[in-house]
């Protein structure tokens, strides 16, 4: 992206507006000449570039490639109104697909066509009638003035035109024709309007503000009345919806009406920056395009399955040691740290030490990304966040001060790690590490990207990696150690996969060795019990897209744009309507067939990875670490609620983070050795 920026490639200028004023008489001309000197050229006016192409590679990728990107605008909409109002010509987005749908299926009627067929032929007979009496006659016709007038574009009735009043009746014909369509589109463009229904109001942004602490929640009850319904705020109304349709539509269908947008994009740039998770368009699809690449790479996947498997040993020695001298644990801080140990270690390289607590500036980090992420949550219900930020007070003084922490903490790493490449280039290039890939791409094309890029993919890593697993282990850890039943499945299918029936392995490195690929791919009962997880507990609680033009959502409801569209993984994964009477049980059978094999929903319905071109790209890679941990943690102990009956809660982030800590009671199932 920032190459993109750096050095920005454009047309050359061949002239300016001036030159084509002067050569305006014979404009068509004058630009095939400069076209033959550049196939394409910008001529440069007060306002803006006006870019000139003749090659077809560019007209194909303006008009079909990224259609999306390249319309009418507003100068050509403004200038044109009052001629052509929102006509067909002059419109882009939901008007003007609502109006080529129309259009395209009038003009393919077969009653149009015959009947225009007649009208073109009869049109044609009275012209060559015309030509036949000037022919014997010897006199001269202007063949230019006969086209134009036997055209319905230029119907003028004079009365000392011959030909209009010869054609009279036929050109009336045809523009009764064409008025009468014209007057049906608009019919129905009116239609559309009158009947433009909008969701339900179910609320305003005060009672989101009141309901806060328990905001899933109160939003679930509200689908459950509603299904898809608004919330209105101050500037724009907030869309909610739980219709599978709705969802398909705004992150498939219509993928490029729906988008990050401003105001997500304002709220989340001083803790993502221009990350991934915060852009939109070309910035997107760059990014996007090289994770993909990475995220794929054979390297990358056997690099981090080492690491999780270390990670998780580490885990399993923490616990050993809690059970054995009967303390309690607090697991959700403990998944936390070793989550954000190994997105670390995964994406630069360097383990923070932050399980074994050793790393105090670690723990800073940790505690300042958590404030930022909340904070970050809240500036989409707080009207006045920009002018707080602007005054630096309040809670946006705390957001500027976890930002410093949290930029101060990478940049650092950052550093330290070009340190390491200068001392000695061969070592590093053998590192597996995603930001050891990038340095090293620097290495090749300096200036590609510069240091806040890097802090703004490590951080958008981080997001990605740390605080969707470590919630979505504590939550898996909660159920279970609220149905032993589950759990002693669990327990049972991990022991066949690895060490078979009779063959218990004595400590953790030894039973690290039999978690293989093969093993891991093979316990489908964990893959469901941690999906069902999701589907309960999903760690992105809610999504926002901002609708960039006016629309209309499957179930028929109308969308303005600037609208904000949510879909509502939390509230999906509670509705009866999609997964039946025991929608609220946590039950894993439901995710397997008759063999016991795990088969996906629809990402549509189940939404808890996102869908469409933008779903989650590290969903393999996040079950592959969570069933890592989740095995050895059941291979080897036995958990239950340190207080038999208590219950945990939420805080409302951007991911559904545990409200406090998961004390457990660990007792080993087997011994661990440690
Ligand atoms: C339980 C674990 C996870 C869940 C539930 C999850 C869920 C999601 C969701 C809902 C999104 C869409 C966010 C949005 O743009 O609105 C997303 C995007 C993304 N996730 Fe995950 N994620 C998980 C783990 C991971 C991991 C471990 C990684 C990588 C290390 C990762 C990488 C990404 C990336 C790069 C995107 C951005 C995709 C794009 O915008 O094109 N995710 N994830």
């Amino acid at each position: 992206a920032l190459l993109g920026k750096r050095l920005p490639k454009y047309p050359p200028v061949a002239g300016t507006m001036l030159h084509q004023l002067l050569n305006l008489v014979r404009l068509p001309e004058y630009m095939t000449e400069l076209s033959r000197g550049h196939r394409t050229f910008r001529m440069l006016t007060p306002t803006c570039n006006y870019v000139y192409t003749v090659d077809p590679a560019n007209v194909e990728y303006i008009l079909r490639t990224n259609f999306a990107n390249y319309g009418k605008g507003t100068m050509t909409h403004d200038a044109l109104e009052d001629l052509l109002g929102d006509g067909i010509f002059n419109v882009d987005g939901a008007k003007w697909r609502h109006q080529r749908k129309e259009a395209s299926f009038e003009f393919t009627t077969r009653a149009l066509r015959e009947y225009s067929s007649g009208v073109f032929r009869d049109v044609a007979a009275e012209l060559a009638g015309i030509l036949a009496a000037a022919a014997v006659a010897g006199e001269r016709v202007d063949m230019e003035g006969l086209f134009m007038r036997s055209t319905l574009d230029s119907i003028y009735f004079q009365e000392d035109c011959i030909l209009s009043l010869k054609f009279l009746p036929l050109l009336l014909a045809a523009l009764s024709s064409v008025l009468l369509l014209a007057l049906y589109l608009a019919r129905l463009a009116l239609l559309g309007k009158r009947r433009r229904s909008y969701q339900p109001v179910a609320g305003a942004m005060i009672q989101q503000l009141l309901n806060w602490g328990r905001l899933p929640d109160y939003m679930t009850e509200l689908s459950r009345r509603y299904g898809t319904f608004r919330m209105l705020t101050l500037n724009c109304n907030w869309v909610f919806t739980v219709d599978p349709a709705n969802v398909e539509y705004i992150l498939r269908t219509n993928f490029a009406n729906y988008g990050k947008g401003a105001m997500t994009h304002d709220a989340l740039e001083d803790l993502l920056g221009d990350g991934i998770f915060n852009v939109d368009g070309a910035k997107w699809r760059h990014q996007r395009k090289v994770a993909s690449f990475e995220f794929t790479t054979r390297a990358l996947r056997e690099y981090s399955s080492g690491v999780f498997r270390d990670m998780g040993a580490e885990l399993a020695g923490i616990v050993a040691a809690a059970a054995a001298a009967g303390k309690k644990v607090d697991m959700e801080n403990l998944f936390m740290r070793s989550t954000l140990d190994s997105t670390f270690t995964i994406g630069f390289g360097v383990n923070l030490g932050s399980l074994s607590g050793s790393n105090q500036e670690g723990a800073a980090f940790a505690r300042a990304f958590d404030e930022a992420s909340e904070q970050s949550l809240y500036r989409f219900l707080d009207p006045l966040w920009k002018a707080k930020r602007l005054l630096g007070v309040s809670s946006e003084a705390a957001m500027k001060r976890s930002v410093r922490t949290i930029n101060h903490f990478v940049y650092t790493v950052i550093d330290k790690k070009i340190d390491q490449m200068g001392r000695n280039q061969q070592e590093f290039a053998k590192k597996g590490d995603i930001l050891s890939r990038f340095l090293l791409e620097r290495e090749k094309d300096p200036g590609c990207f510069d240091n806040k890029y890097l802090r703004d993919i490590i951080l958008n890593f981080v997001i990605a990696g740390r605080d969707t697993m470590a919630g979505t282990l504590s939550w898996f850890l909660y159920v279970l150690c609220k149905d032993q039943r589950i759990q002693d499945k669990i327990g049972q299918e991990v022991r066949e996969a690895t060490t078979g029936d009779h063959q218990d392995v004595g400590g953790v490195q030894e039973f690290t060795a039999c978690l293989t690929e093969d093993a891991i791919g093979s316990m489908h009962y964990l893959h469901a019990a941690l999906t069902e997880t999701l589907r309960l507990y999903p760690a992105v609680p809610t999504d926002v897209k901002c609708c960039f033009s006016d629309d209309t959502l499957p179930d028929g409801h109308a969308v303005r744009r600037g609208d904000m569209v949510n879909y509502h993984p939390y509230a999906m994964g509670r509705m009866k309507f999609l997964w039946g009477d025991d929608a609220d049980e946590f039950r894993p059978e439901r995710w397997l067939d008759d063999d016991g094999v795990f088969v996906p929903e629809s990402p549509y319905k189940f939404t808890a990875f996102q869908a469409g071109p933008r779903i989650c790209l590290g969903k393999e890679f996040a079950y592959r670490q969570m069933k890592i941990f989740a095995a050895m943690l059941l291979y080897l102990f036995r958990f239950e609620m340190w207080e038999r009956d208590s219950t945990v809660g939420y805080r409302p982030m951007l991911t559904l983070k545990m409200d406090g800590p998961l004390y457990v009671r660990a007792s080993p199932r087997r011994s661990t050795g440690n």
